[in-house]
């Protein structure tokens, strides 16, 4: 895949690691092995996570451009503007981020902690607005791209997740073509790797960089916005432009594995059995995953180890995609452990 000619922006320590998952291995009954490769690991900017990952190929763009502003948009506990304002600061930019009422969920400081609070710390301007979840192009993000040029700015454009933007798959390509280099070591390639999927760029460029050797339809992506009809097809539309970009293979309709059962009650409410995954993923590996994101794909995948949707012996990896400093907006939920 060419993924070469395109200039990337460091903002990770390199590699991320994989490590092996004993104890939840076992709690899960020990057939399939459970891997995690490290993506909330994976830089010093405000606690990391995927998406400086995909960053990485659109600052250059940003830098190009001649802009002075980067301009993004997520709910209230977004790691997504957390992330486009560290990388701002990291940069040198301005950065004005809007972070809507995506998800109904109320406790006394959701929108002081975690996530925003980090965001508002590293200078954003973050501006709340009160609108309804939805992955698709939103008029106040729109509106604070023109607002940026009214006050003189100018402003580069990251729509929600860093996803439909043009280069929004470039990164996890990089993903897909770095595990074949860590399985090169390990002596073994992978079965399945899990994602969890919401604005689709994350699953998309890990479905161009695996279709390279034949494993499109070992990406298992477990949805988490609730929506998974716009979601998929988001996906599809990310890989097979992104494919064209790295001249890599056709991607259809049928290679996007996306399972549907986890996302619910709602995009950013967690579970009963949501909860629980968090829990087992903490009490085994010590490995912190969040109510909106991580926590349902761990649910997924322990729902898919438990329902024998993984054959015996199979190898899965877990992509753990960041998301932390949300808990603390879910402090009510944990209040007994
Ligand atoms: C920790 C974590 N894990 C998985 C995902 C899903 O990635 P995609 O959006 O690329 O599908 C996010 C995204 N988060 C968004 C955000 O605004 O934070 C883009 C939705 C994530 O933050």
């Amino acid at each position: 895949l060419n993924l070469s000619r395109f200039e990337r922006y460091p903002l990770t320590f390199g590699p991320t690691p994989i490590e092996f998952l004993p104890r939840l291995t076992e709690r899960l009954g020990g057939d399939v092995q459970i891997y995690a490769k490290r993506e909330d690991c994976n830089s010093g900017l405000a606690m990391g996570g995927n998406k400086l990952r995909k960053l990485e190929y659109i600052v250059p763009d940003a830098i190009a451009s001649g802009a002075d502003t980067l301009v993004s948009i997520g709910g209230v506990q977004s790691n997504h503007t957390r992330l486009v304002a560290a990388v701002a600061a990291k940069i040198g930019m301005k950065c004005h981020v809007i972070q809507e009422s995506w998800v109904p969920h109320d406790d006394a400081v959701y929108d002081r902690v975690g996530n925003i609070l980090m965001t508002r710390l590293m200078g954003a301007n973050s501006q709340l607005v009160d609108e309804g979840f939805d992955v698709g192009i939103r008029d106040s993000w729109l509106q604070a791209l023109d607002e940026v040029k009214a006050k003189g700015g100018k402003p580069y454009a990251i729509p929600a997740g860093a996803s439909v933007h043009k280069f929004g798959g470039l990164g996890y390509v990089g993903f897909a073509e770095e595990v074949r280099a860590q399985e090169a070591e390990l002596g073994f390639k992978f079965d399945f790797i899990v994602v969890c999927t919401v604005t689709g760029s994350t699953h998309a460029g890990m479905l161009v960089g695996f279709a390279d050797d034949g494993r499109a339809r070992q990406v298992i992506g477990i949805d988490a916005s609730f929506t998974p009809r716009p979601v998929k097809a988001q996906v599809l539309d990310i890989a097979q432009k992104t494919s064209a970009l790295v001249d890599g293979p056709e991607i259809a309709g049928d290679d996007v594995i996306l399972m549907e059962d986890y996302a619910y009650p709602a995009y950013g409410v967690p579970s009963k059995e949501t909860v629980e995954a968090m829990r087992l993923a903490a009490q085994t590996e010590a490995m912190i995953t969040d109510p909106v994101y991580e926590g349902k794909s761990m649910q997924g995948m322990i729902d898919l180890v438990k329902t024998g949707f993984f054959p015996k012996g199979a190898k899965v990896l877990y992509a753990h995609l960041g998301g932390a400093p949300a808990i603390n907006g879910y402090s009510y939920t944990f209040r007994n452990g």
